[in-house]
């Protein structure tokens, strides 16, 4: 018997938790799942990369799944926003003929994955001349037009489908040549097609490119297809007024619209449809499962605050419910960055991962039913409430407050003072399930620090004969001409952002580092980091290679990319992730061996989240802060543009945007409470310290066990031994039953 059927969990979601190798549960999942599937309120708090992340999703999985598959129980939402059947002639995307990371709401299609993903409609046409749009709604990657049904989902990469894309060129069996213009974000791309020509064309924002490619018009149905990556796009076949008239041209839904009898491709596994049955079940769901068919009210609201995260989470639980059908269970994504859908279609899905920001402005415009949520999940509850607390607010009091709703907090720092306030307005009668009191690190985390003290380490910075020097933020680009004996702190300021860069090449070599994150204050400060380690050697060469500092960033100005040079670095492809505290979060690297704080996080608790990147599922991990040993001048924009060109050094006081950054200061509460060990001369952990970063502990992340057991083992023996009293009270009764009854019979005959 598996440990986690122990705790309840069903054996659909443990043959999926197998697969990623978790055999035990970790001691959060010990703790909290039995809490969570008993029906309670919890406020959790334990180490970074202690798996909080399955704690939370398995039970409120398996809560909706079962919840699911309870028909009567299943809220659905009304019949005139749940299809577009009869409205649209029966032409939609077609959900069984979709890639997995594609979601579909309506006739808008979004996908936040950097891979391709395509889709096709339910219907074609095989006669007359038709168009359809595609109105773009970001900036992501696209191709639109038309596909057989033999075609692969990625179009215009066979001879069975055409394509046009968004950066200005046509593809059919994979040849991409040069067509019309580059589309973008609000342009309205026209797709027609004239089977009296055989001729294919398209248009942008009315504009006709003309001809794009010939055609047989016997080669089948034709129908709307779409490849998409980090994109979302909005479609009208004709339900709605088209946006650009195309003279001789009829919107497609007013064609006589064609389906193949040929099934459709095997659907990749559902992440927001409701479309994969097991064969056997199939017969008794067609008379019983009319209600599960149907679009469902959200059960389940998890907040993340960020969008790398809710994506994070979106995955694990596609990962956790991938054995879980009949129904599949809808799980929809809603992060920052898209447009609102007005209301007009409702999101679908049993369970909702979002941003706070996106999921205000869909609750606010009706996309989202909370009507029938019966888990509000705060994961890194108390950045939530730090950054977002009238937004998560706001989203409690549409709750059905009082019925089955359970709230949950997770995080690896949750006793602000804050979040206990909020949490004693919000939950009832909450069980704490604190592993190891406030703000616990884990064991698996060496720390280390090294002063960036520019008089110790003045030949690495001064060196005017080192061409490789950091351009830096620029602070003291009008105070700081010469550094003579460094008297002014402005100076000193200036030569530690010098000195820093060196310092951490220094530990880069030093530790021969493969993979690391590095943090740093500001998107300026991401930029100079990366800039300078390209120049020492991290621009891709000519073969494509990435060079020895290859790297990437990840800041709130990175917008579409974001999640793309995340993924970068998590594949190995470059080497390097320079980060604001976007992604001191949740951000799971598996095995990640190295962290580097290249400027100290304002407060403890962020180093807390910061330095958890590393040791995190067992893996032994170095955590290096490069401290300065003055304060430093630094950007603090306060100004309307939050910095775009900005000059302005004052200090806030006097109506500028800089402050004094005093890392001596922040480091105090790190050295007492953690104690890093300082890295000697040769950049080295003292020599005791033989670690391989990165390796297995072999301690195994379940092995925190033990400490539980040893505590446990008195009570444990207590209750063996009462067992025991109980047992032989109950064997000796009948013997003292029958003794009364014969001493009784025996008066009675004398
Ligand atoms: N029971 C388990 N067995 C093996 N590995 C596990 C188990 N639970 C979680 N993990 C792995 O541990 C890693 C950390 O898990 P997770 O991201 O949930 O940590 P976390 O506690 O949420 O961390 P953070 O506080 O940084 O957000 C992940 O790679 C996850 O796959």
């Amino acid at each position: 018997m598996s440990a986690f059927e122990d705790l309840g969990v069903l054996p659909e979601i443990i043959k999926a938790i197998e697969e990623l190798d978790w055999l035990l549960p970790t001691p959060i999942q010990s703790e909290a799942i039995p809490l969570i599937l008993g029906g309670g309120d919890i406020l959790a708090a334990a180490e970074t990369g202690s798996g909080k992340t399955g704690a939370f999703a398995l039970p409120i999985l398996q809560i909706t799944y079962e919840t699911l598959n309870n028909k009567a129980d299943i809220p659905v939402l009304p019949e005139d926003q749940s299809s577009n059947e009869s409205k649209d002639n029966g032409i939609e995307w077609d959900q069984l003929n979709r890639d997995r990371e594609l979601a579909v709401d309506g006739l808008v299609c979004q996908a936040r994955s950097a891979a391709w993903n395509g889709i096709r409609a339910t219907k074609g046409i095989s006669s007359g001349k038709f168009y359809y749009e595609a109105i773009i709604r970001d900036e992501g990657l696209c191709r639109v037009g038309w596909a057989l049904s033999k075609a692969t989902r990625n179009i215009g990469t066979d001879k069975f489908s055409w394509g046009y894309g968004g950066t200005g060129k046509k593809s059919h069996q994979g040849t991409f040549a040069d067509y019309g213009k580059p589309f973008g974000n609000n342009d309205c791309i026209g797709c027609y097609i004239n089977f009296d020509d055989e001729v294919m064309g398209y248009t942008k924002n009315g504009e006709d490119f003309g001809e794009a490619f010939t055609f047989n018009s016997k080669a089948g149905i034709f129908y709307p297809a779409l490849v998409l990556k980090n994109a979302e796009i909005a479609f009208n076949f004709g339900k709605d007024p088209m946006k650009h008239q195309l003279k001789g041209y009829k919107p497609l839904i007013e064609a006589e619209l064609l389906a193949d009898q040929a099934s459709a491709p095997a659907p990749e596994p559902s992440n927001n449809k409701n479309i994969k049955k097991s064969n056997k079940k199939e017969k008794e769901d067609k008379s019983t499962n009319t209600q599960s068919d149907k679009p469902r009210k959200p059960l389940s609201l998890i907040i993340e605050p960020t969008r790398e995260l809710a994506d994070q989470t979106y995955s694990a639980i596609l990962n956790f419910s991938k054995y879980l059908d009949n129904p599949n269970i809808q799980v929809s994504l809603c992060i920052g960055g898209e447009k609102s859908l007005g209301g007009r279609n409702k999101i679908e899905g049993d369970i909702i991962i979002g941003t706070p920001g996106r999921l205000e402005s869909l609750v606010k415009d009706g996309s989202i039913d909370l009507s029938s949520i019966r888990f509000f999940v705060l994961d890194e509850a108390d950045q939530l409430i730090e950054d977002n607390l009238s937004i998560v607010n706001y989203i409690y009091n549409k709750l059905p407050i009082g019925q089955n709703l359970q709230i949950l907090f997770f995080s690896a720092t949750l006793h602000s003072n804050k979040v206990i306030k909020f949490s004693e307005q919000i939950t009832k009668n909450p069980t704490w399930v604190d592993l190891k009191g406030k703000d616990f690190i884990p064991d698996l985390i060496t720390h280390a620090y090294i002063k960036a003290d520019p008089s110790k380490y003045e030949t690495l910075w001064r060196d005017s004969e080192n061409p490789l020097r950091i351009r830096t933020d620029g602070v003291h680009a009008m105070d700081v001409t010469k550094f003579g004996k460094l008297k002014e702190p402005e100076q000193k300021s200036e030569a530690i952002k010098l000195l820093k860069a060196q310092l951490l090449l220094k530990c880069i070599q030093s530790f021969k580092m493969d993979q690391a994150i590095i943090f740093a204050r500001t998107r300026v400060d991401c930029d100079c980091i990366h800039n300078f380690l390209k120049e020492a050697g991290g621009e891709s060469t000519k073969s494509g290679l990435e060079g020895e500092y290859s790297s990437t960033v990840l800041h709130g100005d990175v917008n579409k990319a974001r999640k793309e040079n995340l993924e970068k670095f998590k594949n190995g492809e470059v080497r390097f992730l320079i980060c604001t505290d976007v992604a001191a979060r949740g951000i799971d690297i598996r095995g990640l061996p190295f962290m580097i704080n290249y400027t100290l996080p304002a407060s403890f608790e962020d180093y807390i989240h910061r330095v958890g990147r590393v040791g995190r599922a067992d893996r032994i991990g170095l955590a290096i802060s490069l401290v300065g040993s003055d304060q430093e001048k630094v950007w603090y924009h306060t100004c309307r543009d939050k910095g775009r060109g900005c000059h302005n050094t004052k200090l806030t006081e006097n109506g500028g945007c800089c402050i004094w950054y005093d890392e001596p200061e922040l480091f105090h509460p790190i050295q007492e409470s953690i104690g890093p060990v300082e890295l000697n001369d040769q950049f080295q952990l003292p020599q005791d310290m033989n670690l391989t970063f990165g390796a297995s502990s072999n301690k195994s992340l379940v092995l925190d066990y033990q400490p539980h057991t040893e505590e446990l083992s008195s009570r444990v023996e207590q209750l063996s031994q009462l067992e025991q009293t109980i047992q032989r009270d109950y064997l000796s009764l009948p013997i003292r039953i029958t003794e009364i009854v014969n001493n009784n019979n025996n008066k009675m005959k004398s």
